[in-house]
């Protein structure tokens, strides 16, 4: 089950399209070319349009940091009431007006924030976005771990898998027996997790009709933001988690708070291997899949068929390869995050179908989402 690419056979003759896609190839790697195509008015657009592209591929590390200033100095929190003057701006975040300056320009070409009248700035369009969006905060934190892992790229891809930050972060990655992991290592990613899980549910409550199901078990489940939200939703819904004990333990909790009583339910243990709460017709795995090399998230797939009588539902979401629009996420960003991470790979819908049937679903079938850059949602009939 390796992503392989359709290849033609050795010494068939490419067909027209394959011969001009290499004569593109050639002359834009022929830096003659590309001095003519700058100089025609024709081509310039083009040509400055590629140029703009690879100087964003250049430059994306400092728009990152430039993000990361922002957040650490709580510039968007600042701007959330309004318009600020440049100096009280700068006071407040503990800057030298000038080094305000360099900051908040940079921020401004990246529709962060905005110069208002007066020498004043206000939100931008996509700091807008980051106000009360604890999700994204926590994640453009959590990056500083994650480019860390990513210093020495070439290094990453030559290593063996693990031993990076990230598969520190996420230690069931790389244990035998992540069910005996205690709190401590559990409780960083669970907070992370259940920050960013609204965008989530949200997607695959608009995705997806639970109101037919009267028991739903979510596998992996976190600490229950994504079963709360579910809940939440369709009262009559009866809500089982299942997830390290350690997890399980704060999900409990978290139940407990909510007053959900016995409608919610969490249970600590192995993923791959139950025993799980009875009584489930559907069955979620929501951004576990793609964690785990094959044969382990196989082996929860299996699972998951264990824990439903034929004809009940399984629901994956997370997000896919090959998602039109969102090639750079699926592939650069989750391909190398879940390389550092040391196990797992994003999938293609059409992968995924192939180890859900082998698990023994049927009818496996992909369900539009809103916003499928964030997640995708598959769902199956236990055969
Ligand atoms: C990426 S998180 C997703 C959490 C949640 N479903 C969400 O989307 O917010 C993966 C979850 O799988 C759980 N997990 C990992 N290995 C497990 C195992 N062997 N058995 C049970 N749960 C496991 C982790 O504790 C974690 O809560």
């Amino acid at each position: 089950m390796s992503g392989q690419l359709a290849m033609a056979p050795p010494g068939s003759r490419p067909g027209l399209p394959e011969r001009l896609r290499d004569t593109y190839d050639r002359l834009l790697a022929s830096a003659r070319f590309r001095a003519f195509a700058t100089r025609f008015p024709l081509t310039r657009p083009f040509a400055r349009r590629r140029v703009r592209a690879l100087f964003d591929l250049c430059a994306g590390f400092v728009y990152t940091q430039t993000l990361l200033a922002c957040v650490r100095l709580q510039v968007f929190d600042m701007l959330r009431d309004g318009p600020q003057p440049h100096d009280r701006l700068a006071a407040r975040m503990g800057l030298s007006p000038e080094a305000a300056t360099t900051l908040l320009n940079a921020a401004e070409s990246l529709r962060l924030v905005t110069r208002r009248r007066g020498g004043r700035w206000g939100l931008g369009e996509l700091g807008a976005a980051m106000v009360d969006n604890p999700g994204v905060t926590a994640m453009v934190e959590h990056h500083a771990l994650v480019y860390r892992d990513l210093a020495d790229p070439v290094a990453l891809l030559r290593r063996d898998r693990g031993g990076n930050g990230l598969s520190g972060y996420w230690p069931y990655a790389g244990t035998e027996r992540p069910d005996s992991l205690p709190d401590e290592h559990v409780a960083d990613y669970t907070a992370l997790m259940a920050a960013s899980q609204p965008f989530i549910a949200a997607e695959v409550l608009a995705a997806y009709d639970f109101s037919r199901h009267r028991c739903l078990l979510d596998l992996g489940g976190g600490d229950g933001s994504f079963l709360r939200a579910v809940g939440a939703r369709h009262a009559s819904l009866q809500l089982r988690l299942f997830d390290l004990p350690a997890v399980a333990e704060r999900a409990r909790a978290r139940f407990a708070a909510a007053g959900l009583g016995d409608r919610a339910q969490a249970c600590g243990g192995d993923f791959t291997r139950g025993p799980f709460p009875d009584g489930a017709d559907i069955v979620s795995l929501v951004r576990i899949v793609h964690d785990h090399d094959d044969a382990r998230a196989l082996a929860i797939l299996r699972a998951a068929r264990s824990a439903l009588p034929p004809g009940g539902t399984l629901l994956v979401a997370e997000p896919m390869s090959g998602t039109a629009g969102a090639e750079p996420i699926t592939e650069a960003y989750f391909g190398f995050y879940l390389l550092a991470m040391g196990t797992g790979r994003p999938r293609r819908p059409e992968e995924l179908a192939a180890l859900i049937r082998q698990a023994g679903f049927a009818d496996p079938a992909l369900l539009p989402t809103r916003t499928p850059l964030l997640a995708r949602v598959m769902t199956a009939r236990a055969a």
